[in-house]
């Protein structure tokens, strides 16, 4: 799939997000989008999905299906959890009974297959918003922020399932402020930045410096949140007491 000279604006007078945007994503790639809160990441990855249609420029070879997995999955639909899935999966053109219930079992969602959406938490319907990706088997599979709001064994999951999408023959897109991006070896990196997209190789052997900072213990936090929002990989945290995380 390509991005050629890509350009996007919210509305006809309003700023530019991105422009001009020249990115390749291959068969069979993995990419993790980087970049600081608001500078466009959310955007180009609703472009690469077409979600959004470009202000500018064209998105080429988009493999099909496309599984979009928002930051925020929309719960208030009138729908139980099943009910959902089938529904989404009728979209795709495909009701696979064995792949709904199949990603049904393996996101630990089968408690919740006769709760209403807006009654889920928001991890679990996180959850399902992966499962309604997932399920059509996708060439094009799209996370924005996947390890937001997900617990621990799902945070888990979202390496092997972008490994298997990959394996398939499809191609991943992945925004990530969490610092997760080494999770997922042989990710390229786009970085968004002041409208443009850099690229660059994840965790590049010998490419990657890591800079030890000292805050007060209260602030471990706030400043572990701010460094990840401006899109850097904070790899640990310590005390002078012990490690902390
Ligand atoms: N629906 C919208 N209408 C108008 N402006 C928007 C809309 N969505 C996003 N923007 C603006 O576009 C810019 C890029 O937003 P985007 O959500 O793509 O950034 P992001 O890098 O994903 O940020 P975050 O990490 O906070 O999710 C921001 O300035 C944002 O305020």
């Amino acid at each position: 799939m390509r991005l050629d000279g890509v350009s996007y604006r919210y509305g006809r007078r309003g700023p530019w997000v991105l422009r001009e945007v020249d990115v390749e994503l291959p068969e069979g790639g993995t990419v993790v989008v980087l970049g600081r809160n608001g500078a466009g990441k959310s955007t180009l990855l609703q472009l690469a999905a077409g979600v959004l249609r470009p202000s500018g420029g064209v998105v080429r070879e988009r493999p099909s299906p496309v599984g979009w997995v928002p930051e925020r999955f929309p719960a208030d639909q009138p729908f139980t959890v099943v009910g959902y899935l089938t529904a989404m999966a009728r979209v795709h053109g495909t009701v696979e009974r064995n792949a709904i219930e199949a990603w049904i079992d393996r996101l630990g969602l089968a408690p919740y297959r006769g709760t209403r959406l807006g009654e889920l938490s928001k991890g679990t319907a996180q959850k399902v918003g992966l499962a309604q990706a997932l399920i059509p088997g996708p060439g094009l599979l799209v996370l924005d922020e996947p390890w937001e709001g997900l617990d621990a064994a799902a945070r888990e999951l979202v390496p092997e399932i972008v490994a298997e999408v990959v394996a398939a023959g499809g191609s991943v897109l992945v925004s990530d402020h969490r610092g997760e991006t080494g999770r997922l070896p042989g990710a390229v990196t786009w970085t968004v930045a002041d409208g443009t997209v850099t690229v660059g190789e994840a965790g590049g052997a010998g490419e990657t410096a890591i800079i030890e900072i000292a805050v007060p213990a209260g602030d471990a936090e706030a400043t572990v949140a701010a460094l990840r929002a401006d899109g850097h990989d904070v790899v640990g945290v310590r005390t002078t007491a012990g490690v902390r995380a």
